[in-house]
């Protein structure tokens, strides 16, 4: 179920670069993700999740900008104040990186970890804190939470840390969470425990959820909607079910054609050539290099999403090429 949007992103696009030496990194996406709502951002590597959901947060590195609109709640985030900045990154929306290790401090436990966080942001007191960071844990199967607390990071393996990780995200009651690869850095069964956690945490709280991930098979598995990013735009925005199941767009398609089957032997088909930065991309559809259905007009003309059956589709030649595309979607 879904209502009024959390997050709004329109026309969004991020430069870096000085004047003289400008890239284009993300251009005119458009997103919504609602409370209760779970979207997945979904690309090859260097596609522009991951800086789309600094631009959402203010977290951008100092050359990178930002323009168009990102609202939360209707307000502008690229509007705020450092004061209103601080305070909705301390209670509206919260980050779960790849890597937990690489966002923790080897000197300092778990529990400080978890506790400073809202402590400082003033939301709780420290002893109300580290109340609340066991009770979570223990939501989620963590046993014996106290002494967690007095643990130091190289002391939980990846899949309890990435746990802790989920924690932290919840500890201040977020409305929004950013999810940016949360299983990437784990075990495929470690992953599966994480992702369901993750699931079951943001549908009892009825979060609004944004799922980063290259992986188009599990962010399909925890989704309502996807949308698929290639070279800094979104090419193929839909429900989950329709994008998963019958791909328009031969990016997807491409996507979910070079994956393993876990029950097929099939030949695995994958996408020729290598993925372009949107700044390498030039006056054309930046995938067309790639796609063995491009014609000149994709070469020249940069295609625009546009309501093609259930859904958004960035391609020209969409119409044309259905039938062939390779819907090679084994589970
Ligand atoms: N700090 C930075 N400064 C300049 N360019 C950057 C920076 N970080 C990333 N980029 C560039 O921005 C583009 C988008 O990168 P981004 O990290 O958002 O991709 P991604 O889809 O999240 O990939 P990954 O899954 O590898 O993180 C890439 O061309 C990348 O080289």
């Amino acid at each position: 179920m879904t209502t009024a949007p959390l997050l709004e992103l329109q026309d969004v696009g991020i430069t870096t670069g000085d004047r003289r030496n400008r890239r284009t990194l993300v251009r005119g996406v458009d997103l919504t993700v609602a409370a209760g709502e779970t979207v997945g951002l979904v690309g090859e590597s260097g596609s522009g999740k991951s800086m789309l959901v600094k631009a959402a947060m203010r977290l951008l590195p100092r050359h990178a900008t930002a323009t168009g609109r990102i609202d939360f709640e209707g307000r502008s985030v690229l509007g705020f104040s450092h004061r209103e900045l601080t305070a909705h990154r301390s209670r509206d929306v919260a980050l779960i990186h790849q890597d937990p290790r690489a966002h923790t401090n080897p000197m300092r436990t778990i529990g400080d970890f978890l506790v400073e966080g809202v402590v400082a942001g003033r939301l709780l007191g420290p002893r109300e804190a580290r109340r609340r960071a066991c009770e979570l844990m223990a939501g989620i199967g963590i046993t014996d939470p106290e002494h967690r607390l007095a643990q130091y990071p190289h002391q939980l393996s990846g899949g309890l840390l990435q746990r802790m990780m989920i924690v932290a995200a919840l500890l201040h009651s977020p409305k929004l969470v950013f999810a940016d690869e949360p299983t990437t850095a784990l075990d495929v069964t470690v992953q599966s425990e994480v992702m369901a956690i993750l699931q079951e945490q943001i549908r009892e709280r009825n979060l609004g959820l944004l799922f980063i991930s290259h992986d188009l098979d599990l962010a399909a598995a925890v989704t309502d909607s996807l949308a698929v990013m290639y070279a800094g735009t979104v090419v193929e925005r839909g429900a989950t079910a329709e994008v998963h199941s019958r791909p328009l767009h031969p990016y997807t398609a491409g996507l979910l054609a070079c994956r393993p089957s876990a029950t097929a032997v099939t030949r695995l088909q994958p996408i020729p050539g290598r993925p372009v930065s949107a700044y390498e991309a030039g006056s054309g559809c930046a995938f067309a290099a790639r796609c063995r259905f491009a014609t000149e007009e994709c070469r020249k003309d940069r295609p625009q999403l546009r309501t093609v059956e259930d859904r958004l589709v960035a391609c020209h030649r969409v119409e044309h090429i259905g039938a062939e595309l390779p819907q090679a979607v084994h589970s």
